[in-house]
């Protein structure tokens, strides 16, 4: 199916959803400095074939305009002409639609997430056990232990794409970038907006449990 094959409806209802999360975002401090982006997949999705609405590169994302996100391939190549530049981040979105098949991802950086990036980046992981909101997640085990994979931060972000695949846990729906920030992703922007906001919790659990257990 062609981008042209795309109704403005469905466009429009995409670019409602992504606006809605974007400003909700803003509102609680996620995109210091300009900083995360946000994906919305529109149409069918195929591993060959696939649109994605993402937010235009270096905005200020506290900010609402007409000029907020543009529909992208799945090469990250605008799909309309445009002046707008996709965000610098679109790969590692393409990468991981093309993984998993799902319907929004959502990235920020917060401190809490780059803090234990750093500091479990030897483990190349972060481990999480027996905390209830792992269920956000969507794994419901009793007393369950998760690592969130970390991947490698290069400045040339099309270097880390190829880190992905080798590090993705199909359980578990994000990635870290050491010191950077988290990937999140979901089914459609409800799940995903659930599974950041899990994340973001766990990671501040994690932290300051890292603390305490120092006190000891
Ligand atoms: C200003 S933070 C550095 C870039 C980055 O990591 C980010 O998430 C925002 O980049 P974008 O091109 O999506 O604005
Ligand atoms: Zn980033």
């Amino acid at each position: 199916m062609s981008f042209a094959n795309i109704t403005k409806e469905q466009k429009q209802l995409v670019l409602g959803q992504l606006t809605a999360i974007k400003s909700d975002f803003a509102s609680r401090g996620f995109f210091p400095g300009t900083s995360g982006n946000l994906s919305m997949r529109v149409g069918p999705y195929s591993q060959e074939e696939f649109y994605f609405a993402v937010t235009a590169s270096g905005k200020d994302k506290s900010k609402s305009t007409p000029e907020d996100f543009l529909f992208v391939d799945r090469n990250g190549k605008p799909c309309e002409s445009t002046s707008l530049k996709p965000s610098a981040e679109t790969v590692i979105h393409n990468e991981i639609y093309r993984l998993t098949g799902c319907g929004a991802i959502f990235h920020i950086h917060s401190v809490y997430n780059s803090l234990v990036s750093e500091w479990f980046w030897e483990r190349r992981a972060v481990p999480v056990k027996g905390v209830e909101l792992i269920k956000g997640l969507n794994i419901w085990e009793e007393d369950a232990a998760i690592d969130i994979p970390i991947l490698s931060n290069f400045a040339d972000v099309p270097r880390i794409v190829p880190e992905i695949p080798e590090r993705l846990n199909s359980r578990i729906p994000g990635i870290l970038l050491r010191n950077h920030g988290i990937y999140a992703w979901g089914r459609d922007a409800f799940e995903a907006k659930r599974h950041l906001e899990a994340f973001e919790f766990l990671f501040e659990y994690v932290y300051r449990w890292e603390l305490l257990r120092n006190r000891k």
